[in-house]
């Protein structure tokens, strides 16, 4: 896939119900920002929310990172697929045969477009967390490794975080999407998130998008801020194409 739209925030919408859901995408524009169905909301609303904020105009990421064995994965990413949504992953570290069975499913889907991506290191993690199941290995390292793997099992991009993404460049063909959350403008708090960077540095050094949900959501001023990180990032991207 080639990027060239403008388009690269996508605000996660982790909320318990639609209509907070709902009421947060009424106060974004679906020209600046797509939108991402995660697992509380989905498992919570089902179907449902996915059409409502497609009635709204935005492109879904549903965020459900499935894992299982290839022949389960692969039928709920073409059920995924099946609804129209934007994008929707997997986790990388189910495997090559779980990857390739996703990706064959979604080649049988009529008038395909959904794009595949495959979660390699959560952003929540850090080397100590990988340690404790065994991985005895730096964050980076595992995350280019997944990354590799991800894209010979012929999917269209990772979930990293920004601070891998310049390895991945270097070490990988393109094109392949860069989707990266653990973004924190340079004010917000780091809750739960490990390895992060602010949205014009995240740009800057090349992700492709970024994921983007509390410091917008639990805003006292949602619009505002999301406006403030699309002038931001508008600003990095025309730099980086300058
Ligand atoms: O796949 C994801 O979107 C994801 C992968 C990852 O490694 N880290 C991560 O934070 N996410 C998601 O990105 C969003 C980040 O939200 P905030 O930390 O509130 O900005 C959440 O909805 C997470 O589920």
């Amino acid at each position: 896939m080639t990027i060239i739209d403008t388009n690269r925030i996508i605000v996660a919408l982790d909320y318990p119900d639609q209509a907070s859901a709902v009421q947060m995408a009424r106060q974004l524009d679906p020209a600046l920002c797509r939108v991402k169905v995660g697992k509380e909301l989905f498992t919570r609303c089902g179907p449902s929310v996915v059409e409502a904020l497609h009635a709204l105009g935005f492109d879904v990421f549903l965020d459900l990172k499935f894992h299982d064995i290839p022949n389960t994965t692969a039928r709920a990413v073409r059920a995924a697929a099946e609804m129209g949504v934007w994008m929707v992953n997997v986790h990388a570290s189910g495997g090559r045969r779980m990857m390739e069975a996703a990706r064959e499913q979604l080649e049988q889907v009529a008038d395909n477009r959904t794009l595949l991506i495959a979660v390699t290191v959560l952003t929540s993690m850090e080397r100590s967390d990988l340690a404790e199941i065994g991985l005895d290995i730096d964050p980076l390292e595992q995350v280019v490794r997944l990354a590799r793997l991800t894209q010979s099992a012929g999917l269209d991009g990772v979930v990293c975080s920004a601070q891998e993404v310049a390895a991945i460049r270097a070490a990988i063909e393109q094109p392949f999407a860069l989707v990266t959350p653990g973004i924190r403008p340079a004010d917000a708090e780091q809750g739960d998130q490990r390895r992060i960077m602010t949205p014009s540095q995240a740009i800057h050094t090349g992700s492709d998008y970024l994921v983007i949900g509390r410091p917008i959501t639990q805003a006292s001023t949602p619009a505002d801020v999301a406006a403030c990180i699309q002038n931001d990032v508008a600003a990095a991207l025309n730099a980086r194409q300058a």
